[in-house]
């Protein structure tokens, strides 16, 4: 990566420029900052340290003993003699400085943002896969799954946030372009708007799939109306918009991005014959042509002549069943032919994009066949299950869940109701507790069970409830793994406990069951 400064004048001037500095303590003349961080442990010599979050004095002191020569935080520390930018914003000072010190990468990709409640890392997936094609495998990825900065094997690997912390995002960003990538395909979460993670950043294109009530509640967002604001900032920063005119809350969206987009930017797209809440110029309309477990084809439909220029129109076929899944990929294919992708490349390469914990399924000899599904709301489950109703249409639906602990309390509920409305028997189980009792847990999602429709099991050891349903399943059954998707652990008390993942306990247990029959 090519060697990164900032000088103590730099900073001092985007602050300023800014209107974020509060105040400058002890300045050194000719400071020049030769590495950033928020993390003491990885402070080095003639570093700045940014004292974010549940931050301690201590962090400081490490940092400085570890060699940093100066700081910026909300707060001065009266016990440091190192430069010290205070700020009235930490969290949008090392957004705005980080872009500065990585030397601004995002100036040199072509960025496509993801956001909505379900989709995003499905339509990322979509989009990079066909821009690969059209890019001569030159797009990086940050995903809910994982981060792709570059060609090599150590530049692919697991992500910890669904947007990662800004000095994070801009370091990324910079390897990526060092790396040769000309565009990126990211997913933006309302809390990295929330904790001005992407703050200053702007994107090419901008997409907003879907909102349902998620994410509310003590650590994440206090009410939908500000869950619902942090997403539409994804538009008010695009440069180009894409909508799914299917969404709630349609009007508050188109009108997000026609603050700061002319309404030829702006994109609207939706199942044919549905009827958009709000007087909107629809541009695509898309339909299924095949919408079962073997063939998902739909045929993508121009209806405005302003969008004539993208020649997207066609068939496109699906490796991932759903038909929700039809909606993500419409997304995606304007997307990427916004960023220049042809027909052809959308085409070729969409029939070969999976993505891991979405939609993956196991066929049983004695028993029903297995999915896994990362679904985690009502919205997901529902849709999930109400589409494998439909393929399925004589068989029980046995669904295998859990809720976490700490956060997104609405889902209890939510999950409650799409098992009442679409499932026989469900086993109800732990998904990262967290700090709370996974039985407290599951006696909520059951609180909202209609018990004369659904059969209930608790069995919390997850292993053991994915044991149990698949062996209860008889041939014709659908056995559903939701909401941990590929997750290979589990939270629990501040520790992410390993687990193999929903998808290998099924594999054992398959393979056990297989050997038995044959013995
Ligand atoms: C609420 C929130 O945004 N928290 C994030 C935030 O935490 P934080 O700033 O308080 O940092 P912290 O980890 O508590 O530690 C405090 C500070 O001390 C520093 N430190 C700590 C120890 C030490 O020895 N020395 C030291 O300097 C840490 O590096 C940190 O800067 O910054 C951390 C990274 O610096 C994140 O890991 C953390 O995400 C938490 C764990 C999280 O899970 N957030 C979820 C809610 C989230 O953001 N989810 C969304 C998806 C959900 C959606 O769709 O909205 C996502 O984008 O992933
Ligand atoms: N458009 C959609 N509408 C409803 N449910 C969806 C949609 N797309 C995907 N899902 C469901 O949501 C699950 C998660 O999908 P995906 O990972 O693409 O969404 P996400 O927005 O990245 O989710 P998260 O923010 O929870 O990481 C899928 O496994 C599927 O069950």
């Amino acid at each position: 990566m090519a060697k990164q400064n900032l000088t103590a004048e730099q900073i001092e001037t985007i602050l300023r420029e800014h209107d974020l500095l509060v105040k400058l303590v002890n300045p050194h003349e000719a400071t020049n900052f030769t590495a950033i961080t928020y993390d003491s442990r990885t402070a080095t010599p003639a570093s700045l340290f940014f004292c974010k979050g549940a931050f301690k004095p201590a962090y400081l002191q490490a940092a400085v003993d570890a060699g940093a020569i100066g700081y910026v935080a909300e707060q001065a520390d009266t016990m440091q003699t190192i430069t010290g930018f205070i700020v009235t914003n930490i969290q949008q000072a090392m957004a705005l400085l980080s872009a500065a010190f990585f030397g601004y990468p995002q100036n040199e990709l072509f960025i496509v943002a993801f956001t909505g409640t379900k989709g995003k890392t499905t339509s990322a997936y979509f989009t990079r896969g066909m821009l690969q094609a059209a890019t001569n495998q030159k797009t990086a990825l940050f995903s809910t799954i994982d981060r792709i900065l570059g060609p090599r094997p150590e530049q692919e690997f697991k992500s910890d946030l669904t947007t990662p912390e800004s000095l994070d995002l801009f370091h990324d960003m910079r390897e990526a372009v060092d790396s040769g990538m000309t565009h990126l395909v990211m997913e933006v979460s309302s809390q990295a708007y929330k904790k001005n993670r992407v703050y200053g950043l702007t994107y090419d294109v901008g997409i907003f799939l879907n909102i349902t009530p998620d994410h509310i509640g003590r650590n994440e967002h206090p009410t939908f109306a500000d869950y619902l604001h942090c997403k539409l900032q994804l538009l008010v920063n695009s440069k180009r918009c894409i909508i799914n005119a299917e969404t709630d809350h349609l009007n508050d969206v188109y009108q997000a991005a026609k603050a700061t987009t002319q309404p030829e930017n702006i994109y609207l797209y939706a199942r044919t014959g549905y009827q958009p809440s709000v007087d909107v110029p629809l541009d695509f309309r898309f339909e299924s042509n095949e919408d079962n477990l073997k063939d998902a084809k739909f045929t993508l439909t121009t209806v405005a002549t302003k969008r004539r220029k993208l020649a997207l129109d066609g068939e496109y076929q699906l490796a991932i069943p759903g038909d929700y899944n039809e909606n993500n990929a419409v997304a995606a294919i304007i997307a990427a032919g916004l960023a220049g992708a042809t027909v052809g490349q959308a085409q070729q390469a969409l029939p070969t994009i999976t993505v891991p914990g979405r939609f993956e399924s196991i066929m049983t000899h004695q028993h029903g066949t297995i999915f896994v599904d990362y679904a985690h709301n009502y919205a997901s489950v529902k849709a999930l299950l109400s589409f494998l109703r439909k393929q399925y249409v004589d068989s029980r639906v046995i669904v295998v869940v859990g809720s976490p602990g700490d956060k997104g309390i609405s889902r209890r509920e939510g999950f409650g109701k799409a098992l009442s409305e679409e499932a026989d028997v469900a086993y109800l189980t732990a998904d990262d507790p967290g700090f709370e009792d996974p039985v407290a847990i599951a006696q909520q999602i059951e609180a909202h069970i209609d018990h004369q429709r659904v059969t209930v099991h608790t069995q919390i050891d997850r292993p053991t409830a994915i044991r149990q349903a698949i062996l209860a399943s008889r041939p014709n059954d659908v056995v559903v793994l939701a909401a941990k998707g590929e997750d290979p652990y589990q939270k629990v008390r501040g520790v992410d406990t390993p687990y193999p993942t929903d998808m290998a306990v099924a594999k054992a247990v398959v393979a056990e069951i297989e050997l038995d029959t044959q013995a």
